[in-house]
């Protein structure tokens, strides 16, 4: 057996976002998002499932926080619902909305545990959406506005700022793939969203350096790495297009200040444009602390004319998959955070989210004994020791999830929690997942 042990500094967390968790849908004068909008919307989600209850975290937070105690965590991450704190996106801030965050955030501080804070997972305000949502310019001043009054309400307290949630769920999966709220089906408006959205990831920076804010900030993005299945010169720049769409197409714009000029041009060639403003690209590259990265799968493309966006078909390799028939790829993680070093530098960075979905079977003890779910962690963990040992600045690791939550489209279905959630008792049982997790966090590494 091999020891792999962590620095002592490592930090270990769990993840979660307002709309996953929350409920109280319409409680405190919280406004609608756009995705109470879009999963009251019905065949938009699984069984028709949506938030308005969720695992009900906005009055059972303190259970929440005692199970994060229990697991031993440094920090722990979740995302500040702009709807309860601007209801219409903007104007009068809801102090009920404040006032809760600042119920979880002492309880966490209390617990010994540090917030780190997401200011932007998914639940646009409504109201903001029917004005034209982040393909409307005037929606990055909003978020502006509303990270400034979250940073001078959490100064001192929150000292890890995350901007936004994987951008690219946020254009093109939500605008061009249209499996995620506000459910468009347009890739120049995607292209849009995008560009937006890193642009007010960059304004709200400068907010923050403007008001002095204690702490460190950064973005997350949700990287995949894909690999050509052969070294032909079409398989080549097919997997790099598909690795792109996902990876450089939001890193290059946060660390370069450009955009992958192979991918504009092949936007170009299907009619769609960057509209970029004079001072956007300074704006959104401007220098942060850290990148969080969410990383989840990759696998192997090759060419293939007319396939999907980029002429690039995925070939199954043999992968085992998880319930989202995503491929088991812990190699994929080490060869994208290598990547990231090698490509932008030594940016400090956080796997901001990580794990896996599998069907869970609550036993008449009340465990659930989820051997894959912990192999599938433990896979990882090793690559995460892999890369520190490379010289990678990997600073921490966010499981996702803390618990079984709303997991979008596919509902209450998909089970990615290290706790089992009891949808109908509201009842949280830690899994097997969960113990393992904590022995390696007490033991400041694992067994091999
Ligand atoms: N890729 N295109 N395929 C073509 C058809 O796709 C349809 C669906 O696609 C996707 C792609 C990616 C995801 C996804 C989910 N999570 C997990 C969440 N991360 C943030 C946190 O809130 C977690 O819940 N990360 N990524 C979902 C669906």
């Amino acid at each position: 057996m091999a020891r792999l042990d962590f620095p002592k500094d490592f930090v270990w967390g769990t993840a979660t976002a307002s709309y996953q968790i929350e409920g109280a849908y319409q409680e405190d004068g919280r406004g609608l998002s756009i995705w109470d909008t879009f999963s009251h919307t019905p065949g938009k989600v699984v069984n028709n499932d949506n938030g308005d209850v969720a695992c009900d975290s906005y009055h059972r937070y303190e259970e929440d926080v005692a199970l994060l105690k229990n697991l031993g965590v440094k920090a722990y991450r979740f995302s500040i619902a702009w709807p309860r704190i601007f209801p219409q996106g903007t104007g009068e801030v809801n102090e009920k909305g404040l006032d809760y965050y600042r119920r979880v955030v002492d309880a966490l501080i209390a617990a010994g545990i540090e917030p780190c804070v997401t200011l932007y997972h998914w639940d646009l305000p409504q109201a903001l959406q029917d004005k034209g949502g982040w393909a409307n310019r005037d929606t990055i001043d909003a978020f502006v506005k509303y990270a400034e009054v979250v940073f001078k309400a959490f100064d001192g307290k929150i000292k890890q700022w995350i901007t936004f949630n994987e951008t690219w769920c946020v254009s093109f999966l939500s605008n061009y793939i249209g499996a995620h709220a506000p459910g468009n089906t347009d890739l120049q408006l995607a292209v849009d969203v995008a560009h937006n959205c890193m642009v007010a990831h960059g304004q709200a920076v400068k907010k923050f350096r403007e008001l002095g804010v204690k702490g460190q900030i950064g973005t997350t993005h949700n990287l995949y790495w894909y690999e050509p299945y052969s070294t032909k010169p079409e398989d080549v720049a097919a997997a790099h297009r598909n690795r792109a769409y996902y990876n450089e197409w939001f890193m290059d714009p946060t660390f370069k200040g450009t955009y992958p000029p192979f991918m504009v041009d092949w936007f170009r060639e299907k009619g769609v444009e960057v509209k970029i403003q004079p001072g956007d690209l300074e704006t959104m590259s401007q220098p942060i602390d850290f990148i969080g990265i969410n990383f989840y799968s990759g696998g192997f493309g090759r060419y293939k004319k007319g396939e999907g966006l980029f002429d690039c078909e995925e070939v199954q390799v043999g992968f085992d998959r998880t319930f989202m028939d995503w491929n088991v790829y812990p190699d994929g993680l080490y060869k994208v955070l290598s990547w990231v070093k090698e490509e932008y530098g030594d940016i400090p960075i956080y796997i901001t989210e990580n794990g896996a979905c599998y069907e869970d079977e609550l036993t008449a003890d009340k465990r659930v004994h989820d051997v894959l779910r912990a192999e599938y962690y433990k896979k990882h963990f090793i690559q995460c020791h892999r890369v520190i040992e490379s010289g990678v600045p990997l600073k921490g690791y966010f499981a996702w999830s803390l618990l079984d939550n709303f997991e979008w489209a596919e509902g209450y279905k998909k089970r990615f929690g290290i706790v089992y959630t009891n949808y109908e008792t509201l009842e949280r049982h830690p899994k097997d997942s969960y113990y393992f997790i904590q022995k390696v966090i007490a033991d400041g590494g694992l067994d091999v």
